[in-house]
């Protein structure tokens, strides 16, 4: 996975489904029991972005030894592609980053703010620093009004041509329509569930919608007569 260009990714707690029209499958291995077994069972061809989301980023699992163990133990699996490890974890996951630096595995390095949109500035720092430690910057952040949709898309675009390699989404209803705009501005990575599987975010569009709402702003113009 070299995240070049746009991954649809099927977020999911269950690899057991089909994932129908993603390029990945992000495993949130802090929403299930025994994620290790399921990784090592898992027979697919799409690569897996390991993900064992912390509780203060509103994740399920809590920070420290026995997490960092399980995402050392999911960059070493030959079916990870790339893990996902917090900004504010990372100093903390330095063994992490270490073993994914030594598999081979890119690491996707993410923040999440569930309060609103910081400004186009802060985002974009934010974005650098998250890009600076990983193979991508993410950032997850809940749009109240337009404005804040606008901030997100002029700070995707920004950090994007400032060389940085992002993802970025606004959570919750009014923002959306940014997780199928954001790719035309940068963006790198969008999440939706596979059908008939819960959302692992507020405003997630099911994996076959998000598909064909992106593919349908590729769709030929009417010509003129
Ligand atoms: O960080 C992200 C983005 C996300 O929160 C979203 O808004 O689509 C969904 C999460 O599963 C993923 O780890």
């Amino acid at each position: 996975m070299d995240f070049e260009s746009f991954v649809l990714t099927a977020s999911t707690a269950s690899l057991d489904r089909e994932f129908g029209p993603a390029d990945a499958v992000e495993f949130r291995m802090d929403r299930t029991e025994s994620p290790l077994d399921a990784l090592n069972a898992y027979d697919g061809n799409l690569p897996i972005i390991a993900t064992d989301r912390v509780t203060s980023e509103g994740g399920e699992s809590p920070a420290g030894p026995d997490r960092q163990k399980r995402l050392i133990a999911a960059a070493r699996n030959p079916s990870v592609g790339a893990i996902d490890v917090e900004l504010d974890r990372a100093e903390a996951c330095e063994d992490v980053l270490a073993a994914a630096q030594a598999t081979d595995t890119r690491v996707i390095v993410s923040a999440h703010d569930f309060e609103g949109t910081p400004g186009p500035e802060a985002m974009v720092e934010r974005l650098a620093r998250a890009a600076s430690i990983g193979d991508v910057g993410k950032f997850a952040v809940t749009a109240t009004d337009r404005e804040d949709t606008l901030d997100l898309l002029v700070a995707t675009r920004a950090a994007t041509v400032r060389g940085h390699r992002v993802a970025t989404m606004a959570m919750g209803e009014p923002g959306r329509h940014t997780r199928v705009v954001a790719p035309l501005y940068g963006s790198k990575i969008g999440y939706a569930p596979p059908d008939g599987a819960p959302a692992t975010a507020p405003g997630q569009y099911g994996l076959a919608r998000l598909a064909e709402l992106i593919d349908a702003l590729d769709e030929p113009p009417v010509h003129n007569e």
